[in-house]
């Protein structure tokens, strides 16, 4: 979070309505675990790829894969929920002329004819949701709203940002095999202007608070279940990146599905050439932490590991929306955040990380960095040799 007086109200704002969404999460969520005995039930995409199947509730059977069609869609009204909430909020607090919103989901697939008990569900959330944006101190729209005005706030989040003015660049929910095993997820919420990151938000309801340290320009807060009084700021503290420098000794963080990574740089590095491995150069001193969705980039943020590398697989590209606020956070709290080549990540250029070399890399501190740099370069070349 940036605290630059300049974003001070929209800060606010979306601190309170990232507040608001991990309450319909965490609902969610609750039932979800609940109803299937505790989440274990999803296998990985490791275990059965691409169509594995997860059961959320004694009724309802969920295949998740990587192509929509696999996808049940229940899943998803928390997602459209979410997204039509704060796409609401944000239009009632700066006016919708005002508010360009980049986001995840897409309003197609809850438009078709046989989607209406869908559309039905997300119009209960939302307005069950806004009833409570009193309780966060959030001005909301007059009345109950009707499937229109949601679908129209769902369908106004269709901005492809750029390189100038405003832009909210919003992931209702990532993470979402996290999120239906009853583990971690994240709700991020950036504000990028001029094609920079200006602010991020992520709520991350299912990660443990526990540092006591800090003094950047990035906080945490425990979640505060709305009451009267929303004791933000008053309830944050600051947080500070680890002061690790030596890669011997600082712990990676890594996505659970090894099918989101690449695995080329990686087994390249590790290949007969007797390189510098990048990966096992830099986690010797403990097990990698594996977490669901951007609490990666949070784990940092807050001191609790040290870096985190993504290689995406050739062929996919990725999205703002995936790292913006999480970028945003770790580099306030002393981080830094660039591509393989070192190179700052461009959110400047619509909805993808366009140009980014190879993948991302985040340390938390520019000396780590350099090293991982040097490291990454050093398996390339000896794995191209
Ligand atoms: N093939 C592939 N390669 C790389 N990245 C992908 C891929 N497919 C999806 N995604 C994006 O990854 C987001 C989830 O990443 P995670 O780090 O949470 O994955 S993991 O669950 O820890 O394995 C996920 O975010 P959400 O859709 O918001 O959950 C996707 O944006
Ligand atoms: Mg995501
Ligand atoms: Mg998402
Ligand atoms: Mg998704």
């Amino acid at each position: 979070m940036g605290k630059d007086d300049k974003y001070a109200e929209e800060l606010e704002v979306a601190v309170r309505v990232v507040h608001m969404a991990c309450s319909l999460c965490q609902r969610v969520q609750q039932k979800l675990v609940s109803d299937n005995g505790g989440g274990g039930h999803v296998k990985s995409k490791d275990d059965d790829s691409p169509g594995y199947c997860c059961r959320m509730s004694s009724s309802v059977k969920v295949f998740i894969g990587d192509s929509s069609e696999s996808r049940v869609k229940n899943n998803y009204v928390k997602d459209w929920s979410i997204q039509a909430t704060v796409s609401l909020i944000l239009s009632e607090t700066f006016g919708s002329e005002n508010v360009s919103i980049v986001a995840e989901e897409d309003v197609q697939t809850l438009s078709k004819a046989d989607s209406e008990g869908l559309l039905a569900a997300v119009v209960k959330a939302v307005n069950e949701c806004l009833a409570e944006a009193p309780k966060y101190g959030l001005r909301i729209p007059d009345g109950a709203l009707g499937t229109s005005q949601i679908l129209e706030a769902i369908s106004r989040c269709n901005s492809s940002g750029g390189p100038t003015g405003r832009h909210w660049v919003l992931d209702p929910v990532d993470g979402t095999l996290g999120f239906v095993r009853g583990d971690q997820y994240a709700i991020a919420l950036a504000l990028i202007e001029d094609g920079k990151v200006v602010l991020g938000v992520l709520g991350c309801p299912n990660y443990p608070l526990k540092k006591e340290k800090g003094a950047g320009e990035a906080w945490m807060q425990p979640l505060i279940h709305g009451n009267k009084k929303l004791e933000w700021p008053n309830s944050a503290r600051q947080i500070r990146v680890s002061p690790c420098v030596d890669p011997a000794l600082a712990t990676v963080c890594e996505p659970v599905e090894r099918a989101n990574t690449d695995q080329v740089l990686y087994s390249r590095s590790r290949s007969d050439h007797g390189a510098l491995d990048a990966f096992t150069y830099c986690s010797r001193r403990t097990e990698p932490m594996r977490v669901h969705s951007m609490v990666k980039y949070a784990a940092i943020a807050c001191g609790d590991v040290e870096i985190f590398m993504k290689f995406a697989r050739s062929g996919y590209k990725e999205k703002i929306w995936d790292h913006a606020a999480a970028v945003n956070i770790i580099e306030e709290a002393g981080g830094v955040v660039t591509d393989a080549g070192g190179l700052s990540l461009d959110f400047s250029r619509g909805l993808y990380l366009e140009g980014l070399d190879r993948g991302i890399v985040a340390c938390c501190g520019a000396r780590l960095h350099k090293k991982i740099i040097a490291a990454v370069y050093a398996s390339w070349e000896a794995s191209n040799l």
